[in-house]
């Protein structure tokens, strides 16, 4: 709940909210706290009551008065004590006016009973309404129209009993009534202060907690945003996988640790065959369409760990931690069954769709992604030029294999690394592929 703590009329004349639904919400924050509050007043209230009995006697003696006395103080303090007990048992008792107020007329009704029946002492008696006022206004929690109500039922019984015992000198019940209206000034001045300062501690703590809300809000709202930009920085648009870019970070990061844990490390390049005669056919709009539909059948053959990117235009690049070549070769088999076998419902159904898979693997003391992606893409070059939809390892088959192992062509002419002599390079490269040389910008 906002407040507006520059108002001036937040407060009504009795210290409490205008805004009932605010008065109330104050109220249950000091439930417990007055709950305990009016326990202790009431113990208190209780043992001072029993405490004055022996004034009584002193004063009184043996007598019939201290008896009516002692008995009407015992009762006070069965009272107080039993309201106290059920008000720890149930503090929303706290705050219902009817037990509280009824305890406190019957209080200084006997606290009156006492100026009557007992001899004139002045002195004893002006201090034990001055102390009755004050706590009536500071010490009993009670909302302000019954303190009120219970000091002036105070001041008249006070002025009742004087006129009726008569015994008191004009003078003295003057001094004594000035006292007493001082100290019903003062009391009232004190607790609406005090009652005034707790609301306003109130609102600020309100206003600071919906100002915290807002921040948070504010702060989720950012981080969203912040997790949607990273999102939209590292994944490309179309098929949700990452980005050109992104996928360098992260297959640096594979590289690293096939290096440091000396583990193997596959890639895969995958192309899709005759892109542009299906875009051109069909449109861009279906070209998209099976380029996510790729993208999907990517990431549903690979694991956890792997990590798939989008190359550009209809080629994507995948990185295999701890695969080796066969191990990659069943991956790529796998993933080019799959798109084989994808039926689109936006296309006829006999339209050919099929990808190509180039295969490499990190070789030995290499520090770099760029000659393992080289021999892929010549890999992958190769099975275009031996008539597409296949997959084609650049390496050797494991002994004993045939170059057709794990549903894939294994060329092991294609391992030239890039920092083997140019010549060596261009020689294998003329009799291996001659027909389909990757671009030499594309690394
Ligand atoms: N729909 C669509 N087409 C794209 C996108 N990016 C690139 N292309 C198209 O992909 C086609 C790639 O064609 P090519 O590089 O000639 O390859 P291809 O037709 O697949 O032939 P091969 O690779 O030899 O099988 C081009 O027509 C590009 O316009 C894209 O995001 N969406």
């Amino acid at each position: 709940m906002a407040v507006n703590l520059g108002n001036a009329g937040l407060l009504n004349w009795r210290a409490e909210f205008h805004d009932p639904k605010m008065e109330a919400l104050f109220r249950h924050s000091i439930l417990s706290h007055n709950a305990c509050q009016l326990s202790l007043a009431l113990c208190v209230i209780a043992l001072l009551f029993l405490v004055f009995a022996l004034a009584d006697y002193s004063l009184l003696g043996k007598s019939e008065g201290f008896l009516l006395l002692l008995s009407a103080r015992l009762v006070t303090v069965t009272t107080c004590l039993l309201l106290a007990l059920a008000v720890w048992r149930q503090p929303a008792l706290a705050q219902r006016a009817l037990p509280v107020n009824l305890v406190g007329l019957f209080s200084i009704t006997v606290l009156l009973l006492t100026l009557l029946v007992r001899p004139l002492h002045e002195g004893l008696h002006v201090a034990s309404l001055v102390v009755a006022s004050m706590a009536l206004y500071l010490f009993l929690p009670n909302r302000l129209p019954w303190m009120l109500a219970g000091n002036a039922y105070l001041l008249v019984g006070f002025v009742g009993t004087t006129l009726f015992s008569a015994s008191l000198p004009p003078v003295l019940i003057m001094t004594s009534l000035l006292l007493l209206l001082f100290t019903n000034l003062l009391g009232w001045l004190s607790i609406t202060h005090l009652k005034r300062l707790k609301r306003l501690q109130f609102s600020m703590l309100l206003e600071e907690r919906s100002a915290n809300r807002r921040l948070k809000e504010e702060i989720a709202e950012r981080k969203a945003l912040e997790a949607r930009l990273r999102y939209m920085a590292c994944t490309d648009g179309l098929t949700g996988v990452a980005n050109r870019r992104h996928f360098f970070e992260l297959a640096t990061q594979e590289l690293r640790r096939a290096r440091r844990d000396g583990t193997p490390l596959a890639i895969c390049m995958v192309d899709v065959d005759l892109f542009k005669r299906l875009n051109d056919h069909h449109g861009h709009a279906v070209g998209d369409m099976v380029l996510t539909r790729v993208a999907d059948c990517c990431r549903s053959v690979l694991r956890e760990c792997d990590v798939v990117g989008r190359y550009g235009g209809e080629e994507f690049v995948i990185v295999l931690p701890l695969a080796d070549l066969a191990t990659a070769a069943i991956v790529g088999e796998r993933l080019r069954q799959q798109v084989s076998a994808l039926q689109l419902p936006m296309l006829p159904p006999q339209t050919p769709l099929s990808v190509t898979v180039g295969i490499s693997q990190l070789a030995p003391g290499e520090s770099r992604l760029d000659p393992a992606l080289l021999r892929a893409d010549r890999a992958l070059y190769a099975g275009k030029a031996a008539g597409r939809n296949c997959v084609v390892v650049a390496g050797a088959p494991p002994p004993g294999a045939s170059h057709r192992y794990a549903g894939a062509l294994w060329r092991p002419e294609l391992t030239i690394l890039l920092d083997e002599a140019p010549a060596t390079a261009a020689a294998v490269q003329a009799a291996a592929v001659p027909a389909a040389e990757p671009p030499p910008d594309r690394f």
